[in-house]
This record gives structure tokens, sequence and C-alpha cells, in this order.
């Protein structure tokens, strides 16, 4: 379990140019659950990872794992692994020296190694050179790291990163099967489409603070649209019948027209009242990209309000990822 509390972080204080990386986010990352976080660049996500990490400190809040502050368990590794930087390791010592190594200064035994190496499918480059590794490589050496202590708690900061599609794959069934464990999964990624099919609850995070903090389907439901995709052999007397103020009627072709703002139910209705003959009433589901795209571009585009639903959604038109001033990275 992770929990943030009023957790913030701002670098260079105290200088002429702060710069608040965290600010006042409070949230918990549950245990049994793959918990997203995503944001655009320089939101905070790896700040925030690092700070439960105890490689940085927080300016003030906490933020704690299983319980306590990470550098304050007796042994961190077996409470939390993480994968942060796949690029941390000595380039010169192979990839088994390096998991030995972890494993030694934290009274893990071999047979950890071994079966780490064994689940991450390193045996075949365990003897190479680090620094001979590709980037793929380097991202299974951070993960095998980081179950090394065989931990309640992951942090995985873009660990799909350079991966191939099996590896993709191969990342998703294992964050999956270690929450099915019981662990607690914190994982950012920038792939929307492996989110949706990784992550049971999401935490947006949007310069710095928590913009929405829900159960994956429900951050789809309450940001995306709901559109009908509509065939009939008489599409522009349906076109002309569902017109209306809230109601967007896009016309494909001849037959075919997608509705925004009613659903099939009313549509399938209106067709019968009018006697047009449908051909197919299709609910097309909004996707993960669809929602936080909408979300962000709302912001921008009305300058107030939110999403209501059984979690958090706002945004402050200064929060808005994607406004004119966002910074696009470090
Ligand atoms: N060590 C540091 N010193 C100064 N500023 C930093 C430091 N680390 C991060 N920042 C700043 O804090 C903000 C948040 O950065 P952070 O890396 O946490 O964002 P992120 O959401 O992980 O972004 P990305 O998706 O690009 O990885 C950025 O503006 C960044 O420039």
């Amino acid at each position: 379990m992770i929990t943030a509390e009023d957790l913030s972080k701002t670098y260079g204080a105290g200088t002429s140019r702060p710069r608040t990386a965290v600010d006042g986010i409070s949230f918990t990352a549950a245990p049994g659950k793959v918990t997203g976080f995503l944001g655009p660049n320089g939101a905070g996500k790896s700040t925030t990872m690092r700070l439960a990490m105890g490689l940085d400190r927080p300016t003030s809040g906490t933020i704690t794992v299983n319980g306590l502050p990470f550098s304050q368990h007796d042994a961190p590794l077996r409470q939390a692994g993480a994968v942060l930087d796949a690029g941390a390791t000595h380039p010169g010592r192979t990839g088994r020296q390096h998991l030995r190594l972890l494993a030694s200064t934290h009274g893990i035994g071999r047979q950890r190694v071994d079966e780490v190496i064994e689940m991450t499918g390193l045996g075949s480059v365990d003897g190479r050179r680090v620094k001979s590794y590709s980037l793929g490589m380097n991202q299974r050496l951070g993960i095998a790291a980081a179950l090394l202590g065989d931990p309640a708690t992951l942090i995985l900061d873009e660990p799909v990163n350079g991966l191939d599609p099996e590896g993709v794959r191969w990342v998703r069934q294992l964050t999956r099967q270690l929450a099915a464990e019981g662990r607690t999964v914190l994982l950012s990624s920038h792939l929307m489409s492996e989110m949706a099919q990784t992550a049971d609850h999401l935490i947006v995070l949007g310069r710095g603070r928590i913009l929405a903090d829900m159960p994956l389907q429900d951050f789809i439901d309450a940001a995306g649209e709901s559109r009908v995709l509509v065939r009939t052999e008489d599409a522009a007397d349906l076109m002309n019948s569902l017109s209306a103020a809230e109601v967007t009627v896009t016309g494909h072709d001849a037959e075919t027209f997608e509705v925004t703002g009613l659903d099939a139910r009313s549509i399938g209705r209106r067709a019968r009242d009018i006697g047009a003959v449908l051909h197919e009433l299709t609910p097309l589901r909004s996707s993960l990209e669809d929602s936080y795209l909408r979300l962000t571009h709302d912001a921008v585009e009305h300058r107030s309000g939110g999403l209501e639903s059984s979690g958090t959604v706002s945004l402050a038109p200064d929060e808005a990822p994607n406004g004119p001033d966002h910074e696009e990275g470090r």
C-alpha cells in the first residue's frame, strides 16, 4: 500500500526559480490492484515515485509504503521494489553480478537471484556485461532487481519503455499477476492502450496536482462521450429527425452516420416513429485515450469545470496539462 498525504515537492526552494513538481497531493494505491499513474510530461509522476522510494525528501506532507516512510523500514527491499531508472547499473558488471551484489547487500540469497533471472527471461544474457544490454534487456534487469526482495509493493515508472511487443505483453501479464497475488502495483506509462489493459484504478496528475482518482472504467465513462453508429436505408430522414441542440450527427456515407448526445435506445425509438429501416445501431465505447484527451481538451476549451464521478475529477484552467504554458519535458 502506498499512501500520500498532502505531499509536496519543490525543487530549488529558496532560489529565484523554484519549481513545484508535486503540489499537495493525497492518494492511496491499494493492495491487489494495478494503479495507473497518468499525466503529461512534467506532471510529477516520477517525482512522486522517487519520494515513495525515499530517493528524494518531501518539501511537506508524507508518503508511506506499507505504513511507514520507505527508509524507515528495517528491510526496505522486501517492502517495495522499483523500476525508476533502468540505466542505473554499473556498465562493467554482468546482469547476474549486478543482481547478486544488490541481493547480498540486502541479505537476499543467490537462489532468489536465479529465480528473478528466470522470471524476467534474462537467462540467456545474464553473463553479459550490462553495457552491451539493449534498452529492453535493461528494463528486464530493472524489473528483476525490483522483484529481488519479493516485495509487497512495486513501483514501476515506464517499465515498457523500449520493450518489443512480446516484452510489453510480458510486463502486462507480470503486473496483473503481481496484483492478483495481493501486491500493490503503481505503474506509470504514456501508452494509453497498454494502461487500459493493465490498470484497475487510475490516478491522473497534471502540473503536480491530482486531476482524477477513480476506477479505470469510471474514468472512461465519466470523461468519454457516448457515441452511436447508425446504418439505415433512410439516413437523411433519420438524421433530420435526430437534430437537436444537444445532439451531434455526423454523416459517414449515404447509409451510415454517427450520433453523439443520444443513446441507442432513443435513436431506435425515433427510427420506429418515422418508419426508418435500421441495419445497425452500435454504441461505440470511448477509449481511455479518448477520455484522457477529452478531459484535458475540455479544460483548455472552457477554462473551467471538470467531471463528476465516483471519484475526483477536476481541472482548473491553470492546471490544464496541455495549456499554453505547459512545459513539454525538462
Ligand atoms: N531533480 C530535479 N530538479 C529540478 N526539477 C526537477 C527535478 N526532477 C523533476 N523536476 C521538475 O519537476 C517537474 C515534474 O517532473 P517529473 O519528472 O516528476 O514529471 P513526470 O510526470 O514524471 O514527467 P515525464 O512523463 O516526462 O516523465 C518537471 O517540471 C521537472 O522539470
